[in-house]
This record gives structure tokens, C-alpha cells and sequence, in this order.
């Protein structure tokens, strides 16, 4: 089947390559849609890969009604609404490490034409005045430059600034001050940063915590006539703060790559002569474009193949080690997922997972999601996917946990998913078998060894001389043939349960026909 990726942003040619030379892949490439135009054409579309132009809506995912993937060919992911992406089980990708040194460089380039006037001065000049009284400067030299924000970009500025013999003084809540110290950069709360800065430069991405970070009281806690850079995301400065700031002389210039509204062609701040401008040209070179197009691109095809993606952003990374360990468990869960809704058959308000053996030493998250898929997919078909598998269970109410115990119980490796809800709880295990593929191997209390595939039945009886014969014949009546079957008891002549696997499925008239034998007591058709 083909699949079919959008490209909606101008992305590089070079980069596209993996995805256009790959087969069963069509590829659109920037046919210039406006925003209605690409609303009416989406729910064709498998994939979309986009920068920071296009704006991928809830309206939009909503009406996306085939797409499974979008990639971001760069980093800030703040033009796409994670949550209904997340929700209609809609991947999303990103581009993390491509762009990082463009976007580095070009917070240096701003911080010396900051410093220096470049802009001004040359400005001046193409107007043929020769200024040099107007464009003196201030050195870097011994300057302090605060950065907030010491991720991927923010640490390149920090290596970049000490370079230029700055001190550098950070604030990342997320960063230790261990590892602070390591790169030579003073650890300080977001307070120390701003006070001490000469020059602060932003590296967060725009979230809710950070819309409008530095703001009006942000900027009065700074140095008089300190100079701002913004080369992350528009909105984390508040921009009317910003020009009150430099009105008032309180700051001295701002370097400003973004910008809360994009695009625009005027902007009060650009009336300022102490505003210097790019039009979010951060990632903008031929090499970061080529690097976040190619990665981002063979993360649509790794999954487009079923293959797990390297970079996603609403939904936990796996390296490709762990997923090497763990995917031979995938089908498993999930089957087992499957297997205890058709056998509870009643709404579940708790799933504890326990993973025992040497599943304990494996990164697990994925595992449950795959679980917790199976258990849901009954009710909400091919809606649900691992990506949206966890948030519809919290959305129903169900509660997940998972567990992980050394105790091998017997068993190499052992799932055990146990659901519980007003109907009691119930019970199943499963285990990988080396060189045999999934087993089943407990029921509730009972144990079993069955491939847990296909058509299934699974009778609870009383344990009782004939009772087997008579099942099997009431199934034959139908002319269904057993392939395999397994039993176990609780007791001599107590509770027990007989599990077969069958050729096809088994039809409620059958099905009602065992349940009126006296010594059954109840009759579970399941189609793994
Ligand atoms: N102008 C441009 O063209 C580009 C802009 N960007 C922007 O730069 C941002 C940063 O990119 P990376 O460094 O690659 O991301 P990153 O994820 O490596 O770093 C972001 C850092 O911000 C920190 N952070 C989060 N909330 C914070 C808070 N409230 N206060 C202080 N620190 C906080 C995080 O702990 C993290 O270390 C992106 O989110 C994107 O918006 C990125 C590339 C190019
Ligand atoms: O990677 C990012 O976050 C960027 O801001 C780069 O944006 P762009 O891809 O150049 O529109």
C-alpha cells in the first residue's frame, strides 16, 4: 500500500531524498496550499512534514482522518498541538540534534552584532553616513552572559561564549550544577541569571511555563543597560515588556531571531534603533537543513516500514539496543492485552502489570503501552495505538501501573497483566518460550501452555468424568475441528477450566449449546 507524505514547509531537496527514493512512498512537495486548502486535503495524507511555518492545528489533526505521523524538520514542535496529536494516536517526530550549531552560531552572530552595531552601522552607511562616533561598541571580553535555558543550543552558546573569554552564568532547572561546572558555567537560579547578566540569551522552548518568562519584572531585576537575545521562540520574551524596557533605557539593544507573531513585515520593536532583526533564519543554513530533513525523513520511513522511530516527541524515545530487547515482547502484550478483555468482558477500572525475570532488567514502557493497546482495542478498533493507548486509558478511567520483580516464578520471562473492576479480578500470564514464540501459561489460578492465537474458547467447568467428551461433541455438531486444548483444576471435582484453540470461530449458537451443559459454567469465544 502507498504512503502518502506531505511536505508543506520548504524543506531540503538533498534532505527528501530517503523518502523519494523509497518504495511505496509518494511524496507531494510544497504544493503552496493556504490553510483551507491543506484542511481539505489532509485526510489524504499518511504523513506531514513540516518546520514552523505551517500551523498543525487540533482542526486540522481532527480532520486528518488517515494521517499517523508528523515530522518536524527542526526542533520546537510549538506549531503543532501535541495533545490532539497525542490523542488521535497521531506520532509526532522531530529533528533534535540537526540544527543545533546553526542555531548556536547564529545566537553568536547576534550577540556581536549586538554589541558592535553591525547593523546600525552598516545601515548607516548604505544611507552614506559615516558614523564613527554613533556605533561605538562594548567588548565581550569579561562580559557576563546569562543563559537560561542550558539545553542542546544553550550549552553550544555557553562553549561558544567562554570562546570569546565571557563568564557564563546559567539557569535550566533540568541541569545539574554538577554538570554546569563541568562546561566551566556558574550555576544560578533564574534570579541570579538575570541579575548578573550583561547579556541574557534565551535556549527554553515555548511552553506554558515559559510563554512570557521575561517579562516586565524580569527585566526589573536586570542590570541597567543590559542587551537581550532571543534566538529559541517568540513568546518567551514578552514583547511589550521588551519595548518598554528598551524605552525606558533600561536595556540597552535586543537581538531578536523570533518573534511572537510570524511572519510579519512590521513590528513595533523594529521601530526601535536598538532592535536588531532576522526573520527566524536560526536553523536557516544548507547544512542544518540538510541534516533535520534527512533525519526527520528517515523517521517517517522507519515508520511507514513499522519500524520504531528514533526521535519522538509525545511518546517515550527507545533507544534501539532496548527496542532490539524487547520488541520479540510486543506481540505478547498485546495479545495478552486482547486475551482478558474478551475474557472479562466487563468494564475494567484497573490493570496492573508485573514484568518477572529478566524482563525486570528491560525498559518496560513500551510494553505496557502495547498492553494496554490490546486491552483497549476491542472497544475502540483502530483508534488506538501506542501512541494514544495511555491517554485514552487515563481518559476512561482506567488506572495503569506496572511493576517489574526479579522472581522468575518458574519462567525465564513473565508477563502477568491482572484487570480489575466491579465483576472481581482476573488473571493472565504470558512468557516468551526460546525459539517458540509466545505461550499463554496461567489463567486466573490456573496453569496452561498454549500459543495464544487465533480462534480460542476458554470453558469454566466443574471438574467432573464425561464433561470433556460432551463439549467435544457439542463442538463437532457444529463441525468445528479442535486443534489443540489444555485443562487444569483447582481440585479433584472443583473448579476447573479447559482452553482449546479451534479452526474457526466460534458462533454464539455453539456457544449458548456448551453454556446450557450442566456441569459448565461459563463459555468465552476469543479471536486473537
Ligand atoms: N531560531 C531558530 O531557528 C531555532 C530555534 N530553536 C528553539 O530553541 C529551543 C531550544 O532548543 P534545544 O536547545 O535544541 O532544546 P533542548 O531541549 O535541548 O533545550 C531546552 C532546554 O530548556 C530547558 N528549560 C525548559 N524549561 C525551562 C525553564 N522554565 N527555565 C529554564 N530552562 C528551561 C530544558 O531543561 C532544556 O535543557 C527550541 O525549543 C526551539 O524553540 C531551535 C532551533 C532553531
Ligand atoms: O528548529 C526550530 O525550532 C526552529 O525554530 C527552526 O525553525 P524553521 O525550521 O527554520 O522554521
Amino acid at each position: 500500500m502507498t504512503f502518502h507524505v506531505l511536505i508543506s514547509d520548504p524543506l531540503s531537496e538533498e534532505g527528501l531524498k530517503p523518502l523519494q527514493e523509497a518504495e511505496n512512498i509518494e511524496v507531494v512537495i510544497n504544493p503552496g496550499w493556504n490553510e483551507q486548502e491543506l484542511s481539505d486535503q489532509i485526510d489524504s495524507f499518511d504523513a506531514i512534514l513540516v518546520r514552523s511555518q505551517t500551523q498543525v492545528t487540533r482542526a486540522l489533526i481532527e480532520k486528518a482522518s488517515n494521517l499517523k505521523i508528523i515530522g518536524r524538520a527542526g526542533v520546537g514542535v510549538d506549531n503543532i498541538d501535541l495533545e490532539a496529536a497525542t490523542e488521535n494516536g497521531v506520532i509526532v517526530v522531530n529533528a533534535p540534534n540537526g540544527n543545533t550549531n546553526s542555531a548556536a552560531e547564529h545566537t553568536m552572530a547576534m550577540i556581536m552584532a549586538l554589541s558592535r552595531n553591525i547593523p546600525q552601522a552598516y545601515h548607516a552607511l548604505k544611507q552614506k553616513q559615516w558614523d564613527r562616533k554613533r556605533f561605538v561598541g562594548v567588548e565581550l571580553k569579561q562580559k557576563t552572559l546569562g543563559i537560561v535555558g542550558l539545553g542542546r543550543i544553550g550549552a553550544e552558546v555557553a562553549a561558544r561564549a567562554k570562546g570569546q573569554r565571557m563568564n557564563v552564568i546559567a539557569y535550566d532547572p533540568f541541569f545539574t550544577e554538577e554538570k554546569a561546572e563541568q562546561m566551566g558555567v556558574q550555576y544560578g537560579t533564574l534570579e541570579d541569571v538575570l541579575r548578573a547578566g550583561d547579556f541574557i540569551t534565551v535556549h527554553t522552548p515555548l511552553l506554558k511555563e515559559t510563554k512570557h518568562l521575561i517579562n516586565k519584572d524580569a527585566f526589573d531585576l536586570m542590570k541597567d543597560g543590559v542587551q537581550i537575545v532571543n534566538c529559541a521562540r517568540g513568546g518567551i520574551i514578552d514583547e511589550d515588556a521588551l519595548y518598554d524596557a528598551i524605552q525606558s533605557g533600561k536595556v540597552a539593544g535586543a537581538a531578536l531571531d523570533v518573534f511572537e507573531q510570524e511572519p510579519f513585515t512590521e513590528h513595533k520593536l523594529l521601530t526601535l534603533p536598538e532592535v536588531v532583526a532576522t526573520p527566524h533564519l536560526g536553523a536557516s543554513t544548507v547544512e542544518a537543513q540538510e541534516v533535520v530533513a534527512i533525519d526527520v525523513s528517515h523517521d517517517v520511513l522507519r515508520f511507514s516500514q513499522g519500524e520504531a522511530v528514533r526521535n519522538p516527541v509525545n511518546m517515550p524515545s527507545v533507544p534501539s539496543e532496548i527496542m532490539y530487547k524487547i520488541e520479540p515482547y510486543f506481540h505478547l502484550a498485546e495479545k495478552l492485552g486482547t486475551f482478558i478483555t474478551d475474557l472479562t468482558k466487563e468494564v475494567v477500572s484497573e490493570v496492573k502489570i508485573t514484568y518477572a525475570g529478566d524482563l525486570a532488567d528491560i525498559e518496560i514502557a513500551p510494553l505496557t503501552r502495547n498492553a494496554v493497546k490490546g486491552l483497549l482495542k476491542r472497544y475502540l478498533g483502530s483508534r488506538i495505538n501506542d501512541v494514544n493507548a495511555l491517554f485514552l486509558a487515563d481518559r476512561k478511567g482506567i488506572e495503569v501501573s506496572e511493576s517489574k520483580t526479579s522472581s522468575k516464578k518458574g519462567f525465564t520471562n513473565l508477563i502477568t497483566i491482572e484487570v480489575s473492576g466491579k465483576f472481581g479480578t482476573r488473571k493472565v500470564a504470558g512468557t516468551l518460550l526460546n525459539g517458540l514464540g509466545p505461550r499463554l501459561v496461567r489463567v486466573d489460578e490456573y496453569r496452561v501452555d498454549i500459543t495464544p492465537e487465533g480462534h480460542m474458547v476458554v470453558i469454566q467447568h466443574r471438574d467432573q468424568p464425561g464433561v470433556i467428551g460432551r463439549m467435544g461433541s457439542t463442538i463437532a455438531k457444529h463441525d468445528i475441528n479442535i486443534a489443540t486444548m489444555q485443562v487444569d483444576r483447582s481440585d479433584i471435582g472443583g473448579d476447573a477450566i479447559m482452553i482449546l484453540t479451534i479452526d474457526r470461530h466460534l458462533a454464539d449458537e455453539a456457544l449458548n449449546e456448551i453454556e446450557s451443559l450442566d456441569e459448565i459454567k461459563s463459555v468465552t469465544a476469543i479471536d486473537l
